[in-house]
């Protein structure tokens, strides 16, 4: 029997028409554009059903309480189907994938985030090929977890990142491999499919918009401009650190992270590199940072570490069992 995979269309470039304003969603385009494209409709393929939302969206315009829509509607639709396929734009749909790694608890089937560079209805578009395998994965190649397929590449989704800004391959999962290579042949690098036995149903956790500061350092960088940023309602701060988890050791920056950590407010180094991990023992200016209360954010991505702070803090809990957790392995999201 044919296999039945719901299609949840948020926007992005894939359904984008030019406008004189530059590229826009525009309603209907894009199931316009995949009726007249026969290979879609082939008996190899699964059936589709194409859900568009009200407002289709620039992903640049994502918020949390859109990756709450779309984890409803996985849920709301998830025992009708085999397999799910988000469509959605590239600038942040590694943030979404990561969220709803983090959102959808006990998933037994697959969630695939996908869109293109170039609109599916222009000439030498990457949409057909990015949604054509998609759902031929998610129909057989059931990858029970979020995932994030992009240039013949199915990666984990809380892995991904946005890593080119005009070419065709747009992601990349610098610290954890692909979960499925599609070439000639398609080949699942072993192990890495999740074996959910299904007891459990699927259960969405709420995320709510939390304020969350973001500080990358810079040589230079000003301890009342890191000062003021904690002065605001602020629960969690990503310092983005230098290599394995270094930073100025200067004692006015450092006193104001420590600053931080003493009123509750939970800081992360994440390091600015895009593949390795934090080693904040490594060098005396990291174990500086280490003292003043800051915790790893091990290999994880930015958008893993964002999204993991936002399912923590939406949940209440007090910062020293978020700064546990952070470090812990949740959904695949880092290496221990
Ligand atoms: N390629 C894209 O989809 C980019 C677009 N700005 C978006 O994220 O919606």
């Amino acid at each position: 029997m044919r296999k039945s995979i719901y299609v949840a269309y948020t926007g992005g470039t894939i359904g984008m028409r030019r406008s004189s304003g530059g590229y826009v969603p525009t309603p209907g385009h894009l199931v316009e554009s995949l009726a007249a494209m026969p290979e879609f409709h082939r008996d190899e393929m699964p059936l589709f059903e194409i859900h568009e939302y009200d407002d289709l969206i620039d992903s640049s315009d994502m918020a949390p309480t859109d990756w709450q829509r779309i984890a409803d509607d996985v849920q709301a639709n998830y025992d009708r189907f085999d397999g799910f396929v988000v469509l959605h734009g590239t600038d942040t749909m590694a943030f979404t994938a990561a969220a709803l790694s983090f959102m959808l608890t006990n998933l037994t089937k697959p969630v695939i985030v996908t869109g293109s560079q170039i609109p599916l209805a222009e000439l030498r578009s990457d949409g057909q090929i990015n949604l054509l395998n998609s759902l031929y994965l998610a129909a057989n190649y059931p990858v029970a977890e979020v995932c994030l397929f992009f240039n013949n590449q199915l990666f984990r989704g809380n892995r991904s990142s946005k890593v080119n800004a005009d070419g065709f391959d747009a992601f990349a999962s610098p610290n954890y491999p692909s979960l499925i290579d599609v070439g000639i042949d398609i080949r699942v690098n072993a192990g890495l499919i999740s074996h959910h036995t299904g007891q459990e149903p699927l259960n969405v956790q709420t995320i709510t918009p939390q304020p969350i500061g973001l500080i990358r350092l810079y040589p230079g960088i000003m301890p009342e401009l890191v000062n003021n940023i904690i002065r605001q309602p602020v629960k969690a701060i990503i310092m983005q650190s230098y290599g394995v988890g270094n930073g100025p050791s200067s004692g006015a920056l450092l006193n104001v992270f420590k600053e931080a950590d003493e009123q509750g407010i939970v800081v992360v180094n994440a390091t600015q590199c895009l593949k390795g991990r934090v080693n904040m023992a490594g060098y005396a200016t990291g174990n500086k940072i280490a003292e003043t209360g800051a915790v790893s954010g091990m290999d994880m991505t930015i958008e893993a570490v964002l999204t993991k702070l936002h399912f923590l803090l939406s949940q209440n809990l007090e910062p020293s069992v978020i700064k546990q957790s952070i470090q812990q392995n949740l959904r695949g999201e880092l290496t221990l």
